[in-house]
């Protein structure tokens, strides 16, 4: 996939851009619904015979757009939308800086200047998809502003039940710990990255090692709680147990921040430094305040328990799609 880093005003000039169908939106999550419209586009262009592109933005509008927002938690910190939208087998992508100049274009100039004036023959987006200041251009407009330079598709609404599969639900859903329906609107766990930290060494002495793990970026991560997890690090993955929270069994002042810490299960090397990806599977249990040691070993055995069940039965639905789709 060719990336086209963009800040307004772009300087491309359209003869040297090659022809492309391109699907259009922020796409933080890069979920179902998301990775429609990315097919979408793909499909149709296949059968124009041009190059397929997204044209995606960063940071956030909301960054630009509502002042008193600094920085914003991500689905999908940048890098790993563009990982994801790479996987769906795009040709180019065009990633726009989102500045307050750029926010500020009229519908119609910004159809000028970066639908038409990148050669795009063809527009795929989603049916509320909107551009242009204060979001004025809609796709029932699109047409109008096209100049018949070109044609577009609109897709419809995906919906889980009632409600639309969007980058606010999978919030909501990862926020409220309810990672296993965040999976399923994702179409995968959710994931976040980063480095194996020094923690307080208690893990050990308890019988359960873990691996503390200091986020990469400024990700959205579950609420406190115990989650059947899997982790990978030099290419290779791990099923096991994560405790996001504040142990308050061993703390009477609650720390500034939760730790994440993972117990791996059936592992017993030493991984300080190293750069770790943990997925999120499945809630187990709240964190808990617990009257003395013995009582949260006999938990965590439980705990265990309850994710090496859950992964087992994985395995074998797995297995059992894998067989039906042979
Ligand atoms: C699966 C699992 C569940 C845990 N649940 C709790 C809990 O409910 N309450 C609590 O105070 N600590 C809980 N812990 C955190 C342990 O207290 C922690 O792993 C231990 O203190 C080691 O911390 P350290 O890695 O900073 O040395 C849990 C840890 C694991 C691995
Ligand atoms: N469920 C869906 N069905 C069809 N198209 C969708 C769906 N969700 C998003 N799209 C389209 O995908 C593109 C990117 O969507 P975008 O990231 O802007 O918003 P979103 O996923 O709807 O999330 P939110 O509005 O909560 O931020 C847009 O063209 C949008 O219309």
């Amino acid at each position: 996939m060719k990336m086209i880093k963009i800040t307004h005003p772009h300087h491309l000039a359209k003869q040297n851009v090659p022809k492309s169908v391109m699907a259009l939106g922020f796409f933080d999550g890069v979920h179902k619904g998301h990775q429609k419209v990315i097919q979408t586009a793909k499909q149709k262009a296949e059968e124009l015979n041009v190059e397929c592109a997204v044209m995606t933005f960063d940071p956030h509008p909301s960054i630009v757009l509502k002042k008193n927002i600094q920085q914003i938690e991500y689905i999908t910190p940048l890098q790993e939308k563009l990982k994801f939208i790479e996987d769906l087998g795009i040709d180019r992508l065009y990633l726009v800086e989102f500045t307050e100049s750029f926010s500020l274009l009229q519908p119609q100039q910004f159809v000028d200047q970066y639908i038409i004036g990148l050669n795009a023959i063809h527009v795929v987006a989603g049916f509320d998809f909107t551009f242009g200041r204060f979001g004025k251009g809609t796709m029932e407009t699109l047409p109008f502003y096209s100049r018949g330079a070109f044609t577009h598709t609109t897709v419809e609404k995906l919906t889980d039940g009632e409600r639309k599969i969007s980058s606010s639900l999978v919030r909501n859903a990862i926020k409220n710990g309810d990672v296993s329906y965040a999976c399923s609107l994702l179409g995968r766990p959710h994931q976040v990255s980063g480095k194996v930290i020094h923690g307080e060494k208690r893990g050990r002495t308890i019988g359960f090692p873990t691996a503390n793990i200091e986020l990469s970026e400024s990700y959205i991560t579950p609420p406190t709680g115990v989650y059947a997890v899997k982790i990978s690090m030099n290419g290779k993955e791990y099923a096991g147990i994560c405790n996001i929270g504040y142990k308050p069994t061993f703390h009477e002042k609650r720390p500034d921040k939760p730790s994440i810490e993972v117990h791996i299960f059936d592992f017993h090397e030493e991984i300080y430094d190293i750069d770790v990806t943990v997925k999120w599977f499945k809630r187990i249990r709240s964190e808990q305040k617990f009257s003395g040691v013995e009582e949260l070993i006999a938990q965590i055995k439980r705990d265990i328990k309850e994710a090496k069940d859950f992964f087992q039965q994985l395995a074998e639905s797995d297995k059992i799609t894998a067989e039906k789709n042979f």
